[in-house]
């Protein structure tokens, strides 16, 4: 029986299952046997079409962005919008095959946006060209989910799932579990809190599904089975998203108003250019970029050059993007900015910079 199969299985008798306390151990073993067959079916089988032609695209820039949505739901025309590079759009599905990388200048930033095709329902098990798209949209730094503000929730419940079933975790941050595997000693099971949605039987049980017979094992948080098995599969990418709602044209300023009070939500319209700005905006936000200038001793600070880095970036980190040798020659630096009480102040290496701040090293 192939994987794709097996997974069916699965789910059928998932599906099948009632929910309740005595069949609770058996759910959750069925759940983590997902999860291990879900995993085997994202790995190359082979060298023939696992990659797939026109998706390698080299990293560049000061960070990337990856867009994902359904097909003609505006991907490619805010890629056309918001950089120089030209990719085709059309009312018609599919009109993007590979992947299109397009450079947004923000800040002094440069920022590569990669447009994609469209994915769809069955993206993850290898329809249409998902599984190719959701290889690049795990190298990102950040995922633009785009939907089309005229269809409705669904889209981006689907997507989501899509997302879920091949370890993608949007806006989550990783369980606080410790796991560890063992050369001996059996399992060590431990909790700093009341666990109220998994147990230590569950977890023994998985464990020894798993055929793992020595492990240390620490709960510091509430966390659910599917939690434990997203720590031992190891393999999760977390991630942040922002949600894209486009053609805001078609639709009421009512419904309007209620999209762009979702969490993590922006409301545009590519084709009549609303609210670009504001998205590159939050963009930045999201993917935690700081600009700082540099200035030496005597002259106005260096405006054209801002150095890109990310937030609770140090002083010594500045050091290290300006030269290799400079934080053994460093004595104090002088900053100006948010990141300060009085401007000029002296601070140290381990000092952390602000958005704009203005930055002069002083050696020793
Ligand atoms: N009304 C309206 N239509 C838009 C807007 N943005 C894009 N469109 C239209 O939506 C259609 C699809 O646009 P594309 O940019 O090709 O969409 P896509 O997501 O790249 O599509 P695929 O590459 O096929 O996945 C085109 O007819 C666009 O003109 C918008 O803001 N408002
Ligand atoms: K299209
Ligand atoms: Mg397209």
């Amino acid at each position: 029986m192939g994987i794709l199969e097996k997974i069916q299985e699965i789910e059928r008798e998932i599906s099948r299952t009632q929910k309740n306390k005595a069949t609770e151990y058996h759910l959750g073993l069925l759940k983590a046997k997902l999860a291990r067959y879900r995993q085997q079916l994202l790995e190359p089988q082979g060298k023939s079409g696992a990659k797939g032609e026109g998706f390698d695209v080299m990293k560049s820039g000061d960070a990337r962005v990856a867009l994902i949505g359904f097909p003609s739901v505006g991907k490619s025309t805010l890629l056309n919008t918001l950089t120089d590079t030209h990719s085709e759009t059309a009312s018609y599905e599919f009109t993007t095959l590979t992947c299109i990388p397009g450079v947004i200048e923000h800040n002094g930033a440069n920022i590569q946006l990669l447009d994609l095709p469209g994915i769809i329902e069955g993206a993850a098990q290898g329809k249409g060209r998902g599984r190719q798209v959701i290889a690049v949209a795990r190298t990102a730094d950040l995922v633009l989910m785009m939907l089309d503000a005229t269809k409705g929730e669904i889209q981006k419940e689907l997507l989501t799932s899509e997302l879920e079933s091949v370890g993608i975790r949007l806006n989550k941050s990783k369980p606080h579990i410790y796991f560890k595997q063992k050369k001996g000693g059996g399992i060590s099971f431990n909790s700093t809190v009341t666990l109220t949605k998994t147990s230590e039987k569950m977890v023994q049980l998985i464990l020894h599904d798993y055929k793992i017979f020595n492990a240390e094992v620490l709960f510091r948080d509430d966390c659910t089975t599917d939690e434990f098995v997203d720590v031992l599969l190891g393999s999760r990418v977390y991630m942040n998203c922002l949600y894209v709602y486009n053609k805001i044209d078609q639709i009421s300023m009512e419904e309007v108003d209620r999209l762009a009070r979702q969490p993590h939500s922006v409301v545009v319209s590519c084709n009549m250019k609303l609210n670009l700005d504001y998205l590159l905006d939050v963009m930045w936000d999201y993917l935690a970029l700081v600009r700082v200038y540099t200035k030496k001793r005597g002259e106005r600070p260096d405006f054209e050059g801002g150095l890109i880095l990310r937030k609770g970036c140090t002083v010594e980190h500045v050091c290290h993007v300006v030269h290799r040798t400079l934080v053994d020659n460093f004595k104090y630096a002088l900053v100006w900015g948010r990141s300060v009480k009085y401007s000029p102040q002296r601070v140290g290496l381990h000092h952390i910079m602000s958005h704009d701040d203005v930055i002069q090293i002083v050696k020793k």
